[in-house]
């Protein structure tokens, strides 16, 4: 299976404090990469080393087969990101958002039809700021997949959505994994990471504990329920005696 990403030896400190250290990794081309860790941990500074946002202090970074620092153009174009908040002007509307994301992509996916399968088809008239949080979240998951891209980033993939919400878009996701999307997220809900992930990485302190798959970290750690081996391996509850 072709490698989408490849992280060797990635080290980042802001001062004295190492975010993320020697961190290695790799992700396969169709299928859903988790990155966990408690918070802190430093995934989004991961993240945003890997897709050149960030200067890393050292290690290499392959993405798509390119320098995230140097093909800037190239990865833009493959690659969706979802941002927590974005940076658009105040009275913009839906259908102008969207419409202006899909304006700078040569391929763009059918915006509308995005914002009816993620259960905002019918707001897509209003003001950006108008929408509630969870219904903002769901915009910024469109706005990563205007692209139509081979690789997407989903940082806190589902925060602030509600129980049906966060089904349709587990369910839109492993539809678009099944098509040949390569996903990289991270999220704080270990539901959600068993549903979606088939590999993850667990960081502590910035230090990469756990690679495998949601399985593979139960045996490991003689866990019949994956949050518990989560919360053992990122150091967020105590380990059994
Ligand atoms: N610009 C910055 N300047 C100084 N310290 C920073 C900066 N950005 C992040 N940090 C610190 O680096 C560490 C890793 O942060 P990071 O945002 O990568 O964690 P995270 O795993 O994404 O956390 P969360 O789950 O809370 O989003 C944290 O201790 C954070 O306070």
């Amino acid at each position: 299976m072709q490698t989408v990403i490849n992280v060797e030896q990635l080290s980042k400190s802001y001062g004295n404090l190492l975010a993320v250290d020697k961190l290695s990794l790799s992700v396969k081309r169709g299928t859903v990469y988790g990155l966990l860790g408690a918070n802190g941990a430093g995934k989004s500074t991961t993240i945003e080393c890997i897709l050149g946002t960030k200067n890393a202090d050292s290690g290499t970074i392959s993405v798509l087969g390119c320098n995230p620092k140097k093909d800037r153009n190239s990865l833009f174009q493959n690659v969706g990101v979802q941002f927590q908040e974005g940076d658009y002007q105040p009275e913009i509307k839906v259908s102008e958002l969207c419409e202006e994301t899909a304006c700078l992509y040569e391929a763009p996916a059918d915006w509308k039809k995005l914002c009816e399968q993620f259960g905002i088809g019918n707001k897509i008239g209003n003001a950006v700021k108008s929408l509630s949080g969870g219904e903002r979240q769901r915009l910024f998951i469109v706005l990563a997949l205007i692209p139509n891209p081979e690789l997407v980033f989903l940082d806190e993939l589902t925060t602030g959505l509600d129980a049906k919400a966060r089904r349709d878009v587990w369910r839109i996701l492993t539809e678009l994994r099944s098509r040949g999307l390569t996903v990289f997220l991270t999220s704080h809900f270990m539901d959600e990471v068993e549903v979606l992930c088939d590999e993850i990485c667990i960081l502590r302190n910035g230090k990469a504990v756990f690679f495998g798959t949601v399985e593979q970290a139960k045996k490991a750690n003689k866990c019949e329920n994956f949050e518990d081996a989560y919360l053992m391996l990122s150091g967020e509850e105590v380990e059994k005696e």
